[in-house]
């Protein structure tokens, strides 16, 4: 086949994984970063230009976007699934994904298990949305946090009330969680690609941290699951419209609740700690699955 990912950074584990699956499986993959593509908005003929050429009609892509180019991203990918093009994920789902609000109001619409969750816009009343929680200690997040940046522990109710009111007084979108402390300080990755979950992680904290994430100090290494957690992870994905991308679940005392869905899981820690080719399975999915103009939308909407 004739494949495209569309990255910024062909030099990533995850990216020269991708190549590499590809390539040893006998198929052509071309690297496209999508902020170097041009969109030419022409009726009934869509293309884009990258480097002085057209693209041409590729089998199919896999879209790797980054949260900071989202919307130019995806609008590339539209017009690649305009002219036909197969996409592992596609445009729309990408988009749904990166909206955590968005995202929380379609995994409950399915019911899949989340922690309780307030979203606010008004910070004024710190006590009714802490009250709709179920009371101290909460987790307060931003909504455009990353890496474990932007969320807090409100461990007590007058630090919970502080904490609101102070990202309040500055303006930004905040949710409030219930905080899943029989977790432990840990996360399970679980990778999904079609409707199979293929590979899983435990993440743990750097001591004292209730904040699993790698990138502040944390460890993984891997894990089985549960059937419950693995239909949570499969069931998300399929909410998000997503065939490949990571579940990131917590153990609560009422069952597996979904934390977030990335449309771009990172290979790396996965790979490492599982010893699983998850490249590989990818390509593999795409074997199987890829059809000419194959999407839920083909980038209507
Ligand atoms: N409600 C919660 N209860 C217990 N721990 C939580 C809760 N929410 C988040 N955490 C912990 O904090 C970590 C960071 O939270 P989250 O994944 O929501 O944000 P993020 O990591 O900044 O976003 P991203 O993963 O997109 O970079 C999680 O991995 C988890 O270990
Ligand atoms: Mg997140
Ligand atoms: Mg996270």
């Amino acid at each position: 086949m004739n494949l495209a990912l569309m990255c910024r950074n062909a030099d990533l584990y995850s990216h020269k994984r991708i190549v590499d699956a590809a390539t040893s499986r006998g198929h052509e993959i071309d690297v496209v970063d999508h902020l170097r593509c041009y969109i030419n908005i022409t009726s009934l003929r869509p293309t884009v230009r990258y480097r002085g050429e057209e693209l041409p009609v590729f089998d199919a892509v896999i879209p790797r976007i980054g949260a900071s180019v989202t919307f130019y991203g995806t609008a590339v990918l539209r017009q690649l699934e305009m002219m036909g093009v197969y996409p592992v994920n596609e445009s729309v789902a990408i988009s749904r994904s990166r909206d955590k609000l968005r995202s929380l109001q379609l995994l409950a619409r399915k019911g899949i298990g989340l922690p309780v969750t307030v979203f606010a816009h008004r910070t004024s009343q710190a006590d009714e949305i802490l009250d709709m929680i179920g009371g101290a200690p909460v987790i307060i997040k931003l909504l455009e946090g990353t890496q474990g940046i932007g969320v807090v522990l409100g461990e007590t109710q007058k630090a919970a009330e502080s904490i609101i009111q102070a990202f309040g007084g500055v303006n930004t979108n905040i949710l409030v969680q219930e905080f899943i402390k029989e977790a432990g300080g840990e996360d399970i990755r679980c990778i999904v690609v079609g409707e199979k979950v293929v590979a899983t992680m435990k993440r743990k904290g750097k001591e004292g941290d209730f904040r699993s994430n790698i990138h502040r100090g944390g460890t993984a290494e891997k894990v089985k699951i549960t059937p419950q957690e693995r239909s949570t992870a499969v069931g998300a994905a399929k909410a998000m419209g997503l065939n490949f991308c990571g579940v990131d679940l917590l153990r609560s005392n009422h069952g597996p609740v979904v934390m977030e869905v990335n449309s771009s899981p990172g290979l790396e820690g996965i790979e490492r700690a599982t010893g699983i080719d998850v490249a590989d399975k990818l390509i593999d999915f795409i074997e199987k699955n890829a059809r000419p103009g194959k999407t839920k939308t083909r980038g209507k909407g």
